[in-house]
């Protein structure tokens, strides 16, 4: 069998197979020659075992390749009757339905599809049900333990707040030498043996694709355990949102200021016992109150108070927020009267105005508009002290940053300059790279053959000895390694439903007891629309995502939605509401029952979610990783419209133009929400601007909208 399987493999692969080492392709014979290998539906079984094989070793230019050579793998071991035949093959007396399931939480729980296969015993199906029962109860106690460490790492964290001795002598916190460290999570070593300067005053952009270990490496130095951090170095990472209590927004941005905090309450306390004694002396002498004491303390506190500059501490305090969005009346709100993402802004201002000597940022562009993040722009670009960012948002970079950290193959890199000088340097070492790595290998062939040929040849002993020396001397250069390619592939609909597809008749809505936030909205969308929502935060427009696809209905007038459409929304409301105790696997598993698992996997994998990501826990996800299976949970019933609420948050920068390769080769309609520049010119040819309860279209680019903006 293995002899008519290595012939498959061969005639399959062609001249590729020249591209594989020898033990690579007696691997893949071996592998799918086992009579008890699954090739899965159109292949996909062969796609998982080996297709990550193929496309590292370069045996195929990507995984749409892969694809096909898989399923050619399957066709021909089928032919020649190599495939055992599998009894849970489905029956095509239950065929796939595309238009149900489209939403997990709206869709009437199905009873799993019926398979043919042996039939369970009444006591296999308790077993199995005890099983599974046992397995999530083991996954639920996962989850907590890693709560509860999550919890211990946070109250370990030393508190960052607004010091006043390092302004006053001048920052005694200069550079941050990090030599030789490792940062690893749950036993998976994300840096190994790097050495890294932070130079005091620039301004670092890291960068590398979802998952690499960007938001672990920023935990690590936020809580002091990279060796080479001074201690009294005060690093603030910003990552959770504030608390919601009674305090307003802008005291609690206040409050980081501590010691200005206890000097107005100590001012506060000296006065009332000032007043409480002047009030015992009424009636007595008034000149009889011994106030010295209490007129030198308030001296003092004045004094200081005057020096940590605590009178424009308010002014500065509103002016972030301001900065961020939030008029004078939300300033005053209590915190729990905000959103999450609300909440997150103000920690974000309480950051701001911390100015710890290094500041991590995450992703701060995620939770801001476009008003709030050309804002922040101009603030950091002024940032007197160093600052780590990570973002995936390439003009926010261009603008804020010095450096760039690169994060990748357990590598961090530091280059100069701003992100597309990086993307340029990067791309000049690599091409130089492998033009060494070929001479290298060009030299080391040379002298090898010359070795061999003359290797036993006694008079030109001394010359072949020399080769010998010199070909130990012969430097080793590495060879280029690309990060695989990933695609976010949208599936194409098999139909193609007759317009009108959505209109929007004077359709008028407001939230119940609130006001009217849209009045008469006349517009429609079809197959061909490509537009991009913009308008700033509050304004309403995930609420007219909700309204397109029925998730809210408007107050008056109508909003038609033809019978045949079916719409996938993304929006981060899906990847924050991801079952964090389950997998990948399973949670498709469980969206969509009967499914065979190979075809979840493909799917899985055409976002770029493969191998053991699909099946590592949910809450050991980054936030990219659990983009891609909110991405992929939404396409996979083929939907006619996608309704996209911020799809680039999270995504790493190739993965954003993997997804705008997507969406432009998507044949259906997509509506989205966005103020990413990159992608919005990239993927959509139309704006809209949301003002006023007004949807209009915006005749211009978004960058021309930005320009309006900004004047
Ligand atoms: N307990 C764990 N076991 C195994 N792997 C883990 C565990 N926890 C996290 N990981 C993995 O460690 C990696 C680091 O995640 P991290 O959030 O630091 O990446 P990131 O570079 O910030 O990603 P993103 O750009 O998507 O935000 C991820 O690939 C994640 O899947
Ligand atoms: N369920 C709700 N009940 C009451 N009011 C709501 C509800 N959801 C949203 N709102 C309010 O309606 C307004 C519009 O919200 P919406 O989320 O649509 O705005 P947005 O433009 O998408 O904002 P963002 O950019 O922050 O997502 C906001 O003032 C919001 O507070």
């Amino acid at each position: 069998m293995t002899e008519v399987a290595s012939n498959v493999v061969y005639e399959v692969l062609g001249p590729r197979a020249q591209d594989l080492d020898q033990p690579i392709i007696d691997y893949i014979i071996n592998v799918l020659a086992d009579e008890d290998f699954d090739f899965g539906y159109e292949g996909e079984g062969a796609f998982d075992a080996i297709g990550e094989l193929l496309v590292d070793s370069g045996c195929v230019t990507d995984f749409s390749e892969c694809h096909s050579v898989c399923g050619r793998l399957s066709e021909k071991f089928g032919k020649h009757g190599l495939i055992k035949i599998k009894p849970a093959v489905r029956s095509l007396a239950t065929p796939f339905r595309m238009n149900e399931g489209m939403d997990e939480e709206k869709a009437p729980k199905k009873k799993p599809e019926p398979v043919d296969g042996p039939l369970l015993t009444e006591r296999d199906k308790i077993k199995l049900e005890r099983r599974k029962r046992k397995d999530e109860r083991q996954r639920e106690v996962q989850y907590q333990i890693h709560l509860a460490e999550m919890e211990a790492a946070k109250a370990g964290m030393p508190v960052v707040s607004v010091n006043h001795d390092n302004s006053a002598e001048g920052s005694t916190i200069r550079d941050i030498h990090m030599e030789n460290f490792n940062v690893s999570i749950g036993g998976r070593e994300l840096i190994v043996d790097c050495t890294v300067t932070l130079s005091f005053g620039r301004h670092y952009g890291l960068v590398g694709r979802n998952g690499t270990g960007k938001t672990t490496f920023l935990r690590y130095m936020a809580m002091h355990a990279i060796e080479g951090i001074p201690k009294n170095c005060q690093i603030l990472h910003v990552e959770q949102e504030v608390v919601g209590d009674d305090t307003s927004a802008l005291q609690c941005v206040l409050n980081s200021d501590v010691e200005r905090a206890h000097l107005l309450e100590e001012e506060a306390r000296i006065l009332k016992k000032q007043r409480d004694s002047e009030m015992d002396a009424e009636g007595k002498d008034p000149n009889g109150i011994n106030d010295d004491g209490i007129a030198q303390k308030l001296e003092v506190i004045y004094k200081r108070l005057e020096f940590i500059d605590a009178y424009s501490a308010e002014s500065r305090a509103a002016s972030i927020l301001a900065g961020l969005s939030f008029t004078p009346e939300m300033q005053k709100k209590p915190t729990r009267a905000f959103s999450g993402g609300w909440r997150m802004r103000i920690a974000l201002a309480r950051a701001l105005f911390i100015e710890p000597d290094l500041l991590l940022l995450d992703e701060p562009t995620n939770h801001l508009d476009l008003h709030a993040v050309l804002w922040l722009e101009a603030y950091l670009t002024k940032w007197p002290k160093t600052f780590i960012v990570v973002s995936h948002a390439r003009e926010f970079l261009n603008t804020v940053v010095t450096d760039i950290l690169y994060l990748q193959g357990q590598k961090l890199t530091a280059f100069k300059g701003d992100y597309d000088t990086f993307e340029r340097t990067r791309a000049e070492l690599l091409k130089n790279q492998q033009k060494a790595f070929e001479s290298n290998e060009r030299s080391r062939e040379h002298m090898q053959s010359f070795i061999d040929k003359f290797r036993y040849n006694a008079k030109r002993a001394s010359l072949v000895q020399s080769r010998i020396k010199a070909l130990e001397r012969l430097g080793h250069v590495d060879e280029v390694v690309n990060d695989p390619d990933y695609k976010f592939d949208f599936p194409t609909p098999d139909d193609r439903p007759g317009p009108p597809i959505i209109s929007f008749s004077d359709a008028s809505f407001g939230y119940p007891g609130g006001p009217l936030l849209f009045r008469n909205l006349n517009f429609g969308i079809d197959l061909d629309s490509r537009v991009a929502m913009v308008g700033p935060n509050g304004i309403g427009k995930s609420t007219i995502l909700k309204l397109i696809s029925g998730e809210l209905q408007p107050s008056s007038g109508t909003v038609f939605r033809s019978a045949k459409v079916r719409i996938a929304v993304f929006s981060q409301h899906h990847v924050d509401g991801l079952d964090l105790t389950s997998n990948p696997l399973l949670y498709m598993m469980r969206c969509f029952p009967g499914v065979p698992e190979q075809k979840l996997r493909g799917h899985l994998g055409s976002f770029g979610v493969t191998g053991n990501l699909a099946l590592q826990p949910m809450y050991t996800l980054s936030g990219g990783q659990k983009s891609r299976v909110a991405f992929a949970k939404i396409t996979f019933k083929k939907p006619h419209i996608i309704l996209l609420d911020e799809p680039s948050n999270h995504l790493d920068l190739d993965a954003v133009e993997a997804l705008i390769q997507g969406l432009v080769l998507f044949q259906g309609g997509v509506l989205m929400v966005s103020h990413d520049e990159h992608l919005i010119s990239g993927s959509v040819d139309q704006l809209w601007a949301v003002s006023d309860g007004k949807v209009t279209p915006f005749s211009g680019t978004f960058h021309d909208y930005k320009k309006k903006l900004q004047s």
